[in-house]
């Protein structure tokens, strides 16, 4: 029978604490005076505090091991966008965050913090300081997305007050920073192949990027917030850096700040669309015979070349949220930590 209510709120465990934001996640979480299960498919580290279970979150008997006396689970793994893997993504995100819910339950978990996504209303057109009650894509942008979306209604359906299960979904957008394998390393990789010469449309675009500090600290407030009688059960937020950008203007910045030269010329956002779907549809009729990874992907373009950013005035009206570290200093910060990306070294 779970104990639910006499394990300390400080026992937690991060699913996916050893990727890029669960890890930043975990080193919070320790300096903050949290005891740390991590549950992860591979171990990328070891820290003080921190008690690693290395499985499949699909495996719920490996799961239960590491929610074990734990009252407050962080689920933040995921497969990466870039496998664009339909049937791994339909496994880990809807098979297993049913999974994750189960084993939450028969531990006797009383809170789950869901990373989620903003992309979750995304559907390749503008959004505008759009809200959390935009309605669910209903042509999502690939196949990462389409289960980020059952992913989360499965867990805000899950909240139940009667149970005492607690749950709530984080919604990031466009996550950088130190150690992110991501954005950064994408970026400079096709800048060194030549290819980052052009913007895509008039470069007028506006766009969220959250420092992975930033994120961290909405997880943390979401969790120390989320309280039977508090208005975050089963709601989702979106948390970002609040400072809106030009698309290329923080490429560019990322680009010069280590070394490399911004694009210039500019190209119709219809032309490069249409360039990337036929490129994604050959990549997908040749796959029985070669893997073809195309740089420029329909789903890229997409968030290349229109608005996409996002309000958080709910999250700071019912969990304080403010982003702990500005734009400006956390491109600084990230350009720092690349200094093997560095043009020439
Ligand atoms: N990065 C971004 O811009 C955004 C990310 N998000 C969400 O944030 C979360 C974290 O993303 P991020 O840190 O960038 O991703 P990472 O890939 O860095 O981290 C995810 C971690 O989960 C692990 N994992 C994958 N599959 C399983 C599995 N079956 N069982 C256990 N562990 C598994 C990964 O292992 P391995 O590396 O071996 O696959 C990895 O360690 C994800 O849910 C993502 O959807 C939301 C919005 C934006
Ligand atoms: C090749 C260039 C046109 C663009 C290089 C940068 C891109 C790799 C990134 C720009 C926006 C990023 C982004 C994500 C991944 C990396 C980018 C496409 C996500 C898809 C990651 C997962 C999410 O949930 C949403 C993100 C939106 C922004």
């Amino acid at each position: 029978i779970p104990k639910r209510g006499i394990k300390s709120s400080k026992r937690c465990a991060v699913i996916g604490g050893s990727g890029f934001l669960g890890r930043h996640l975990v080193e919070r979480l320790v300096d903050r005076g949290y005891t740390v299960n991590v549950f992860d498919i591979r171990q990328a580290y070891e820290l003080p505090g921190v008690t690693f279970h290395q499985g499949d979150l699909c495996d719920r008997q490996a799961l239960l091991l590491a929610l074990k006396e734990v009252s407050v689970v962080f689920h933040c793994a995921s497969p990466a966008p870039a496998s664009d893997d339909r049937a791994l993504f339909q496994r880990v995100n809807i098979d297993g965050t049913r999974t994750v819910i189960q084993a939450c339950h028969e531990a006797g978990v009383q809170k789950l913090i869901l990373t989620s996504s903003a992309s979750v209303v995304f559907e390749g057109t503008d959004i505008k300081n759009g809200r959390e009650d935009l309605p669910y894509a209903k042509k999502p942008i690939d196949y990462y997305t389409e289960t980020k979306i059952v992913q989360e209604k499965l867990v805000l359906e899950a909240c139940s007050k009667e149970k005492g299960f607690l749950t709530v979904a984080i919604r990031p957008h466009g996550i950088f920073g130190p150690r992110d394998p991501q954005l950064v390393p994408i970026l400079i990789d096709t800048a060194r192949r030549g290819k980052m010469k052009f913007i895509i449309g008039d470069g007028s675009n506006l766009v969220d990027f959250t420092y992975v500090e930033n994120v961290v600290h909405g997880h943390i407030l979401a969790a120390e917030h989320l309280k039977a009688d508090s208005p975050l059960c089963g709601q989702a937020y979106h948390i970002t850096n609040d400072e809106p950008v030009r698309f290329w203007d923080f490429m560019s910045q990322i680009l010069e700040g280590l070394g490399y030269s911004a694009p210039r010329y500019h190209l119709p956002y219809t032309l490069v669309y249409g360039i990337a779907l036929l490129l994604w549809l050959m990549a997908l009729v040749l796959r029985p015979l070669i893997r073809i990874k195309p740089t420029f992907t329909p789903m890229r373009v997409a968030l290349a070349g229109t608005h996409h950013y996002y309000s958080c005035a709910r999250a700071k009206k019912d969990m304080g949220y403010q982003p702990l570290v500005p734009l400006r200093e956390a491109i600084v910060r990230t350009v720092e930590s690349y200094p093997h990306l560095r043009k020439g070294a």
